[in-house]
């Protein structure tokens, strides 16, 4: 052990210099939120927002152009989800449509009944056989619509369900390294988000779509039939319409962007406000008026946005029925030219009159729901892409199961850069471990400890041709997924399952459900997890989490114990604890060293403990010393002692602490 000059000098020269003055004075005024500038122009910017206010964007041609491809998509998924009930939102839907057309033809011998010559009443009595068509054609209609409507909602949380199911697959299998990238993570938030949310939607929306193209088809039929001058006459009455309604249409999906942008930011801040994480600080840092006066800035913006929106919609549609009706006055006047010349019988003419006013209804939810349909697309599109996508990253499939035991494993050369980083997280790690050993991995913040545990758990892969062996055997040729099974690994920030305190153990060999009770108490013994769960109510059936009702709140250092015991549990031929004890008490993590250490040795296990409490590497049976993604320094603790490195240093400065504080306190 070195003096105590020794030691100064050591401290010194481990003690990083501050920082100089490069580091620019932040602004004096803090930007409001997560995103600079304007909130609405920040926010629109963000990954998630891409297709807000897309059908805005498009052209008419560019949105009937995408259509067919639509309908054939969702089609297809229908199909898959449950074909019976595909085929009959088809086929009542259809048939639906020809009633609306039948009761249309109905209603003309009607009117013709009516306008016939001769006394009143029978007149009245030759239309009623006609009236009882149309009561029976409409009545007919209602029920093929309930019928549409309730294969609809068998089909469409089918679709949502298959979709999420594939989706939730995809995702949770995928390559570690990859949910560590940005751009994947905002993908995969946008397809939950909205891709699922609007695959449920669009179905409906593509029936109405269908129904309105079809009674639209359906009444230029009628027209057709009653004249073909008819026809051109219905053009000149819907055109009008038509381009007041995609008016219209843009005119909402413009401003529902904008609406939304503030919507979801209005969201962030109630979301501060209300949850259970954040308040103990929010309290703490009395900010619950900073962020209030946030919530209520943007609340008025959105009430300003939703009258602008009601403001601007109620002109629209006047401007819009202005011009539908300078194009109904010239179709009634054409009809009114065509009644004169004898072209067309009254009756028909009021049957022309009637199917005209259909036409011009369809036509505005056609545009209305194409519109919708565009760009609800554009979302499951993304969703759809997406998936594709994450098939292309799952894990190795290929490949002989991992071995149920390991007596060495092996690192050549190994070195690993995360997606969008320039420089390795680890370059060129060679090491040699051995079953029955308990190795340390110990180094300053970032030099790359956890990258290698990582490495060693079949987590991520080698790159640049350096090999992990287990045995001889390249993890290369060895499925992913049964090489992450060998290997238990307890994570400083272990996750809190929301399950009974026994799923949180059994969880680590992939069950909630079924438990190995002797292995769970020594597991529970040995992490010291036992007196954590003797203290709670229901005991192992205790629900860890406080999210429902009955559930029990842990300390952090509870949690920890916990995450022990499901490494332990677990019982592979390698366990990773990476800091497992940050949060423990003193005497919590002497208790846990003692056990998984030294009381417990496995000869059949390699132990790999990341710790910067240097005390507790001390009777590990070899230390790597980490520095900027090498190992910099190798051996026993004596050995580095020893070596006088960056080790030495480390431990002695640690050694120093506690000794002026027990000389403090003396
Ligand atoms: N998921 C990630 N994505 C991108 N870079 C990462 C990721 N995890 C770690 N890194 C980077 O890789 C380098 C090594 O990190 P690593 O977590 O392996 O270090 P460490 O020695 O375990 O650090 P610590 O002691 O702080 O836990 C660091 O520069 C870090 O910023």
């Amino acid at each position: 052990m070195s003096d105590g000059s020794d030691a100064a000098s050591i401290r010194q020269s481990a003690v990083p210099a501050p920082r100089g003055a490069e580091f620019p004075l932040p602004p004096a005024a803090v930007p409001a939120g997560p995103h600079d500038g304007d909130i609405a122009d920040g926010l629109e910017e963000t990954y998630w927002s891409v297709y807000d206010g897309a059908a805005s964007k498009a052209t008419v041609g560019q949105i009937l152009a995408r259509l067919p491809r639509i309908v054939r998509q969702i089609g297809r998924l229908a199909w898959a989800a449950d074909r019976t009930a595909t085929l009959a939102v088809v086929v009542l839907q259809l048939a639906s449509a020809a009633m609306t057309a039948f009761g249309l033809m109905a209603s003309v011998a009607v009117l013709r009944e009516l306008f016939a010559e001769g006394p009143t009443p029978d007149r009245v009595r030759a239309a009623i056989p006609q009236l009882a068509v149309v009561v029976a054609l409409l009545s007919a209609r209602a029920l093929l619509e309930a019928g549409v409507a309730v294969a609809q909602a068998r089909v469409t949380p089918r679709i949502r369900t298959a979709l999420e199911c594939e989706f939730l697959t995809l995702t949770a299998h995928v390559r570690l390294e990859v949910v560590d990238d940005a751009d994947w993570h905002d993908e995969a938030y946008r397809a939950n988000d909205r891709g699922l949310f609007y695959a449920r939607q669009i179905v409906g929306q593509v029936v109405s779509l269908a129904a309105a193209l079809l009674g639209l088809v359906g009444t230029a039929g009628v027209l057709g039939v009653l004249h073909p001058a008819l026809l051109p006459l219905l053009l000149l009455s819907v055109l009008p319409v038509g381009a007041a309604a995609v008016r219209t249409a843009r005119a909402r999906f413009h401003s529902f962007k904008r609406w939304n942008t503030l919507q979801r930011r209005v969201r962030v801040f109630s979301w501060l406000l209300l949850e259970r994480d954040a308040a103990a600080e929010l309290r703490s840092d009395t900010a619950q008026g900073a962020l209030l006066e946030e919530h209520r800035r943007l609340t008025t913006r959105i009430a300003e946005e939703d009258t602008r929106l009601g403001v601007s919609s109620a002109g629209l549609n006047l401007v819009g029925r202005a011009v539908g009706g300078i194009g109904t006055g010239i179709t009634y006047t054409a009809l009114g030219a065509m009644l004169i010349a004898g072209w067309l019988p009254l009756a028909a003419g009021a049957g022309a009159v009637l199917a005209i006013q259909a036409a011009q209804s369809s036509l505005t939810r056609l545009v209305d729901v194409s519109h919708l349909v565009y760009e609800q697309a554009m979302w499951v599109d993304d969703l759809l892409a997406f998936q594709e996508r994450c098939r292309t990253l799952q894990p190795r499939r290929s490949g002989a199961p991992a071995p149920e035991t390991v007596k060495t494993i092996a690192l050549d050369d190994v070195s690993f850069t995360y997606p969008g980083k320039d420089t390795p997280a680890l370059n060129g790690i060679s090491m040699t471990l051995h079953a029955g050993q308990t190795v340390a991995f110990v180094g300053v913040n970032g030099s790359g400890k956890s990258t290698c545990a990582r490495l060693l758990a079949g987590l991520y892969e080698p790159q640049d041709g350096g090999t992990v062996r287990w045995d001889g055997v390249n993890v290369l040729d060895m499925d992913a997924e049964s090489l992450q099974a060998r290997v238990g690994c307890v994570l400083q920030d272990p996750v809190r399952f929301p399950f009974s305190a026994l799923a949180n153990l059994t969880i680590s060999r992939g069950t909630l459900t079924e438990a190995d009770p002797q292995r769970a108490l020594d597991a529970a013994r040995a992490s010291g997890a036992e007196q954590v769960i003797a203290g709670l109510p229901g005991r192992w059936e205790a629900l860890l989490s406080k999210r429902f009702r009955g559930g029990q709140e842990l300390s952090a250092g509870q949690w920890a114990k916990i995450a022990v015991a499901r490494g332990l549990y677990k019982n592979a031929p390698v366990l990773l604890l990476d800091e497992p004890t940050a949060s423990m008490d003193p005497r919590a993590e002497h208790a846990v060293y003692e056990a998984v250490l030294r009381d417990n040795p496995r000869p059949d296990q390699i132990t790999v403990l990341i710790s910067h409490r240097l005390a507790s590497v001390v009777a590990c049976d070899r230390i790597f010393v980490f520095d900027g993604g090498r190992i910099t320094e190798s051996g026993t603790h004596q050995e580095l002692m020893d070596l006088g490195g960056d080790y030495a240093a480390m431990f002695t400065l640690q050694a120093d602490g506690y000794r002026a504080g027990a000389g403090e306190a003396a």
